[in-house]
């Protein structure tokens, strides 16, 4: 048991410095056996006192784990190789709400969500086989044992343990709000990068962020921006007033909202549909304020503009016929209300065809808007305009009167006033322009409908073409009889040919010497029943249906007939014939081919024919119309430009067509000499026509006081009744032999 002082242990040392402190040292063999036993005892108490304070600091310390474990934020599992719960601290027992013995010997997987079990298998199966002691982290979705689910964040790590049967230890937390979180980052994130323009501004209004869109919208980038006031936008539209009212509203509700004009960098002003919500602290006061805006520019324009197509005439911004038809339907409303008569007038301009036929459809169209103007001027501010299409207008005038005729009265008046404002010259292009009109009327009451009364306004305007034009006419019924009858004359019109019903008339042509020179062939329709119609009452139908062609085909026949049947007698042979061809007649493709095949049938002289054109239909197409002259003037015929005055052809066109002889419209010999314009016209006409080396004839010669003035000016040829009214060929043979 003795052991040399230098190689004793400290506890030995201890015990025997304690012993000699108590002044006993070893005297004998006895006396050292019982020192020796006296250390023993003095070390093995020391030793136990070591033990006692070991053992309470053990215990101590487990205390503190036990603590740590149970109230550690996090859940603590420790799952054995079968993966059932060993162990379980407190929290793992709230998170999964069961208490903590009845988690223990659960197997883990009862608490992983259905969803997640795939996920969970193939983590644990990585874990079981991977590394000890290294840390696996994963997410899943965990069921509480009342069902209910939570998203986890685990992390498993599976623990050596020295030989033992390996554990699992799984510290788990419960992450929903940090999903949430999330969930809300990635939605604001996405809020703000939205179509819509936003600034986010500090309490004082300073700029702390903006959006792309802002950047798109208003040019400015978001470097530019930050650190500036939303003033950076302001247009200067809108007054103190207006933004005093958005920052009170921001201040009493936080939040405004309304329509602003801004100005982007570039300077171009757009209108945006602007929100502002104030970020509030919890404590009430502001922190933020958040602004969205859109460009609303485009929307405001289109609303506009789809608005403005559908009811509006583009050209002369008028009401169109839908707007019309609201308006009607108001005003007859508004007329059984009060009891008062209205009236409604169809307006429409006297050859506004041949105005845009011959000086082309831009000018037709400056037309329409001066007239659209002056009548817009010449009527009261609650009166309607509108434009139908074409030269057609139509008025509604409101409560004119009780009485039916004060009514029709006023409504006269009204249409009289706005026939002479028409009548006054337009500037047009650089040229000036007369234009006449002609308005049909309809009185207008509570018991009318919309469709009759435009119906009758446009019948009392027929009334009023038929009757001379330049007038105002009210709805009457007979003028649907002469509708009805023009409709029966129109399919009579069709069997007229193959009836024997046409027949030409022979109109004698002097010239300055009173030499018959020739005659115009006029067409006749000899009517079973109502007679000899004239010509300006059937032409005119039978150029919109198509009917012409074959007239036109069987004139020219009859005409080629008469003229080869002219050129065997004495006094006729060397008469010239006149024939009338109408646009549609001429500008087919066939007819220089069908003008030759009716000259070699018939043996008719071409050096006789004169075909007869008028001004617009040579303006129709000019290139066909040169063309086909030239071709025709290679067989010996002659051309006349019929009806000169009333159209609009320029000198230029005048060289180009080659044609023999112009004729002067009877409108202008009609009031000669005593009117200074016709006057001053037909000596301008009869200039020009020897300028350019062309025959000139005066049609429509009733007086001889006509004739001297013509001749005076230098007209070389004359047709009229002074001279020889049209008649059949028998009369006109028989007015030869007689002269
Ligand atoms: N107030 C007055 N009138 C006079 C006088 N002298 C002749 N007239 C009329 O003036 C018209 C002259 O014919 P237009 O200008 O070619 O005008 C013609 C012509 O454009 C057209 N027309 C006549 N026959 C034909 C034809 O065969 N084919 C075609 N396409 N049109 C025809 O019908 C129009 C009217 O013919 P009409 O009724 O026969 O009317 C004829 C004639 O009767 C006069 O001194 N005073």
């Amino acid at each position: 048991m003795g052991k040399s002082a230098g190689s004793k242990n400290p506890l030995r040392i201890a015990a025997e410095a304690q012993l000699r402190a108590g002044g006993d040292g070893p005297q004998g063999s006895d006396d050292a056996l019982l020192h020796e036993l006296q250390v023993h005892q003095i070390e093995l108490e020391m030793q136990n006192e070591a033990l006692r304070h070991a053992r309470i600091e053990a215990e101590e310390s487990r205390d503190r784990y036990a603590n740590l474990f149970d109230f550690a934020p996090m859940g603590y599992l420790t799952l054995s190789r079968d993966e059932v719960i060993t162990e379980a601290n407190l929290v793992a027992a709230a998170l999964m709400r069961v208490p903590r013995s009845k988690l223990n010997q659960r197997r883990f997987d009862q608490f992983i969500a259905p969803q997640a079990q795939d996920d969970w298998r193939r983590h644990i199966a990585a874990a079981w086989l991977g590394q000890t002691n290294v840390t696996l982290n994963c997410e899943l979705q965990l069921r509480r044992s009342d069902g209910s689910l939570f998203p986890a964040q685990l992390q498993c790590v599976v623990m050596d343990m020295a030989g033992r049967t390996p554990v699992m230890r799984i510290a788990f937390t419960d992450i929903t709000e940090r999903r949430q979180a999330e969930e809300e980052r990635r939605i604001a994130a996405i809020a703000f990068e939205s179509q819509e323009g936003m600034i986010v501004t500090d309490a004082n209004g300073v700029i702390i962020r903006v959006n792309r869109a802002f950047a798109e919208l208003s040019g400015y980038s978001e470097a530019e921006a930050v650190g500036k006031t939303p003033a950076l936008l302001r247009s200067g539209r809108h007054d103190k007033a207006f933004y005093r009212s958005m920052w009170q509203s921001l201040k009493d509700t936080r939040y405004w909202q309304g329509e602003v004009w801004n100005r982007r960098k570039n300077g171009q002003l757009y209108v945006a549909w602007l929100t502002i919500s104030a970020v509030t602290t919890p404590e009430g006061g502001v922190s933020h304020y958040v602004g969205a805006f859109s460009d609303t520019t485009e929307k405001s324009q289109a609303a506009a503009e789809i608005h403005r197509l559908a009811f509006f005439d583009p050209l002369t911004h008028l009401p169109n016929r839908r707007l019309l038809q609201d308006r009607l339907g108001h005003a007859l409303a508004a007329s059984s209300r009060n009891g008062l008569y209205g009236a409604i007038l169809f307006l429409d301009l006297d050859n506004f065809k041949t105005l845009n036929d011959t000086r082309g459809h831009d000018v037709g169209d400056l037309l329409l808007v001066e007239v659209a103007q002056r009548v817009r001027a010449g009527l009261r501010e609650g009166d309607t305009v509108a434009r139908l299409g074409g030269d057609e207008f139509i008025m509604i005038l409101e409560s004119l009167g009780a009485d039916a005729e004060e009514a029709a009265l006023l409504a006269k008046q009204v249409g009289e006033k706005l026939t002479e404002t028409i009548a006054q010259p337009f500037e047009l292009g650089g040229a000036e322009f007369h234009c006449t009109t002609s308005i049909g009327v309809r009185l207008m009451s509570a018991h009318d409908t919309v469709e009759d009364l435009l119906k009758h306004a446009d019948l009392a305007l027929y009334q009023a073409k038929t009757a001379g034009r330049n007038t105002v006419r009210f709805y009457d019924p007979s003028m649907q009889a002469a509708l009805d009858r023009r409709s029966t004359l129109e399919n009579e019109l069709r069997h007229a040919i193959k009836r024997g019903e046409f027949t030409l008339y022979y109109q004698p042509q002097f010239d300055h010497a009173h030499r018959l020179i020739g005659a115009e062939a006029l067409l006749r329709w000899q009517h079973p029943r109502h007679g000899l119609i004239a010509p300006e009452e059937f032409i005119p139908i039978s150029e919109q249906t198509s009917i012409i062609l074959p007239i036109g085909r069987w004139v020219l026949e009859t005409a080629c007939a008469q003229l080869a049947a002219w050129s065997h007698g004495e006094r006729t042979r060397g008469l010239m014939l006149g024939v009338n061809v109408s646009a549609r007649q001429f500008h087919q493709p066939e007819f220089v081919d069908q003008v030759r095949h009716v000259l070699e049938s018939s043996r008719a002289n071409p050096q006789r024919l004169t075909f007869e054109l008028t001004e617009s239909m040579v303006l129709d197409d000019v290139p066909d119309t040169i063309r086909k002259i030239s071709t025709l003037k290679e067989l010996g015929m002659h051309f006349s430009l019929d009806d000169f005055g009333t159209g609009f052809s320029s000198f230029s066109c005048l060289t180009r067509l080659s044609l023999d002889q112009l004729k002067i419209d009877k409108s202008f010999v009609l009031n000669l000499p005593d009117n200074g314009a016709d006057a001053a016209i037909v000596t301008a006409i009869i200039t020009m026509a020897r300028s350019l080396g062309l025959n000139i004839i005066a049609e429509g010669v009733e007086t001889e006081a006509q004739r001297v003035f013509l001749a005076s000016q230098g007209c070389n040829a004359y047709q009229g009744h002074l001279f020889g009214r049209p008649m059949p060929v028998e009369a006109f043979e028989a007015f030869v032999s007689g002269i």
